[in-house]
């Protein structure tokens, strides 16, 4: 656990960049730090390895003042990741990774070795780290900057806006990766990033800072966004707070009914037969995975001989229960039934959802996180 205690940080310009702090960042969880631009973010994440000493207040780690630790002992329990990676262009990518070990003694076979157990672990090829960091991509580069900060296996890792330089898409792949990880690994991690969104999906806390290096609020998210502490936080978190709510919970509880379906191989004659009515029609696959909704329309423009899969559908994702309350609305909405396929692990139909079954589970969800009540950590896939 990292504990600050009244940390002050000035600088001698003037400046004050952290102000009055008194927080815990809890063991095994990540905590996100998140604020505008100056408000002191980096700064707090720096205290924590002693690249920046505060002016006054202390800093335990694990129940030992931080200033007791040699500042080099500390850091080899503690992994940083920044930006762009700050990966050494003139090394390989195996000996970006081996750095820490290697300055640790650890010799030079064991060092590799390791670094190449971490290069599959991040998710990277093995030839991957026989090349230089220009010789990848950005996302590549941050996997690489992820593999090295984890080499010595430290109990804390400090990320600064670490997916910052890389697209939405692979900004997604590299967040999903985190989680995995850890999953597994457990660490203690402090993220700063300036994503709302980001810090919605990675934070188990989120610490909203306001300029002047004031911490407003420290929650688990969906407090944060049931229940921010003030027009600031709430301003910060933007009008789309309802909904990055349905986000934090899953569809799991949400019930499902049986539906007639047809397959995507039967006639338009065998399909009226057997669904007899004149709606939107749910077309599966032989094994029984939702493909799509063959409207009214589509079902006309075929012949009465030809296969129900061969008319324009509108494409409908199976969801899962472990799928978020916004991804089955976002279905729900899309959908031409206003039905949502609830498919099994192995993707096949288990039944459909209504919007009003989605609606209702919203509401109740959104009442329970706003009375209050404690409210799970954990979030939707
Ligand atoms: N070495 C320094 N000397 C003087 N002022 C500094 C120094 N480092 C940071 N500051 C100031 O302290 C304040 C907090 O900076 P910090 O980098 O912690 O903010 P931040 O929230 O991480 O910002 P950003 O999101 O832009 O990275 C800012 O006003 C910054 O200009």
């Amino acid at each position: 656990m990292i504990k600050f205690t009244a940390v002050n940080k000035s600088f001698p310009n003037g400046t004050t960049a952290v102000h009055n702090l008194t927080e815990e960042f809890p063991e095994g969880e990540i905590t996100v730090l998140v604020g505008s631009s100056g408000c002191g973010k980096t700064t707090t994440l720096r205290m924590v390895n002693r690249m920046v000493e505060p002016t006054s207040g202390t800093i335990h780690l694990n129940g030992r003042d931080i200033h007791d630790v040699a500042a080099p002992e500390l850091r080899r329990g503690i992994g940083y990741v920044i930006q762009q990676a700050g990966l050494f262009p003139h090394r390989t990518v195996l000996d970006n990774i081996a750095t820490v070990p290697l300055l640790l003694g650890w010799g030079r076979s064991k060092a590799r070795s390791r670094a190449a157990e971490l290069l599959e672990l991040v998710g990277l090829p093995p030839e991957a780290g026989k090349r230089y960091p220009h010789q990848l991509s950005g996302g590549q580069q941050q996997r690489v900057g992820v593999a090295r900060a984890l080499a010595a296996d430290p109990p804390v890792l400090l990320m600064d806006e670490p997916f910052g330089a890389v697209d939405p898409v692979v900004r997604t792949l590299l967040q999903d990766e985190l989680l995995r990880l850890q999953r597994d690994l457990r660490k203690t991690i402090v993220f700063v990033t300036h994503d709302i969104d980001e810090a919605v999906r990675l934070g188990d806390r989120i610490a909203v800072f306001r300029p002047g290096g004031h911490l407003v609020q420290c929650a688990a998210p969906a407090e944060l966004l049931a229940r921010p502490a003030d027009d600031f936080v709430a301003d910060f978190l933007g009008n789309e707070r309802g909904l990055k709510l349905l986000s934090l919970t899953t569809v799991a509880d949400v019930p499902h009914q049986p539906i007639t379906t047809v397959r995507a191989d039967d006639t338009r004659a065998a399909a009226r037969r057997a669904t007899g009515h004149y709606g939107p029609l749910l077309v599966v696959s032989a094994k029984g995975e939702p493909l799509g909704w063959a409207d009214p329309g589509a079902l006309d423009a075929l012949a009465d001989h030809e296969p129900v899969g061969g008319a324009a559908l509108t494409p409908a994702r199976g969801v899962t229960d472990a799928d978020s309350l916004l991804t089955a609305l976002n279905e729900a909405v899309a959908s031409p039934a206003g039905l949502v396929a609830r498919v099994d692990g192995a993707g096949v139909l288990k039944g459909v959802s209504s919007r009003s079954d989605i609606n209702d589970r919203a509401g109740a969800w959104h009442a329970a996180v706003s009375t209050g009540a404690p409210v799970p950590a954990g979030s939707a896939a």
